[in-house]
């Protein structure tokens, strides 16, 4: 089946560049603006991958959970998620694009791995969750974005993964069709949504899968490095 493919989308957060430094730099100033304490890194960790709202969501209940919000001394059930969510969002967009990719780096074996299959006249496109500025921004610091014909974030469609229309458009944007379209990711967020649009999936082992092990997501194949694709499709 892997051997079949003629395009590929690639995931970015935990598949092409560990942005775990990014999100929590941007998070904490975020808190710190509204007066809540700094989130936990291993929070974050199982958090990302589902968009940013998710993101600033679960992390904000969380914060407002905890018993040393500042100046208050307490857990504070009189703010909630929604009442703060807003600014909260204008911060967080302010923050993350004012650091986009100074406390990430691209995973090991990823640059090789992306040549190899623009080597091999790979039609790709890059899929995220995360908005297409940040996104764009992203890629291009770290030298990626030359790689992709098109660029599709978590707010380009109506729907993010794990729902397969991302994945139907972005096949449709690369005149590729679903079964011979790999998946490259790293969470069980990509691996349904691949499931669901009828795209093979691969995914590698050193992400963010929610907190889970990763094998058990149900993948095509797994790898460590991105640089080993040459044996999974040649
Ligand atoms: O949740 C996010 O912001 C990004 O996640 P993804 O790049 O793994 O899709
Ligand atoms: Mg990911």
């Amino acid at each position: 089946m892997l051997a079949d493919i003629r395009a590929v989308i690639v995931d970015l957060d935990g598949t092409m560049v560990d942005t775990l430094g990014d999100f929590e730099v941007a998070l904490n100033r975020t808190m710190a603006d509204l007066d809540l304490p700094p989130v936990d890194r291993a929070a974050v960790e199982r958090t990302v991958g589902k968009g940013s709202e998710h993101l600033i969501r679960t992390l904000l209940g969380q914060q407002l959970a905890r018993t040393d919000v500042k100046g208050v001394g307490q857990a504070c059930p009189a703010l909630t998620v929604d009442a703060l969510y807003e600014r909260a969002w204008q911060r967080y967009q302010h923050h993350y694009l004012s650091i986009n990719g100074q406390f990430a780096d691209v995973y090991p074996g990823v640059e090789s791995g992306l040549r190899w299959l623009k080597g091999r006249g790979m039609p790709m496109a890059c899929l995220t969750n995360k908005p297409l500025a940040f996104a764009q921004g992203l890629l291009a610091a770290k030298g990626l974005e030359g790689y992709f014909s098109r660029v599709f974030g978590g707010d380009s469609f109506e729907r993010k993964k794990p729902d397969p229309l991302p994945l139907l458009r972005t096949c449709e944007a690369l005149s590729s069709e679903p079964a011979r379209t790999l998946m490259l990711g790293d969470s069980l967020n990509d691996a349904q949504a691949a499931r669901a649009a009828g795209c093979p999936v691969v995914l590698v082992t050193y992400g963010y899968n929610h907190g889970q092990p990763v094998q058990q997501a149900g993948a095509d194949a797994y790898l460590d490095r991105l640089d080993g694709l040459d044996g999974l499709l040649a």
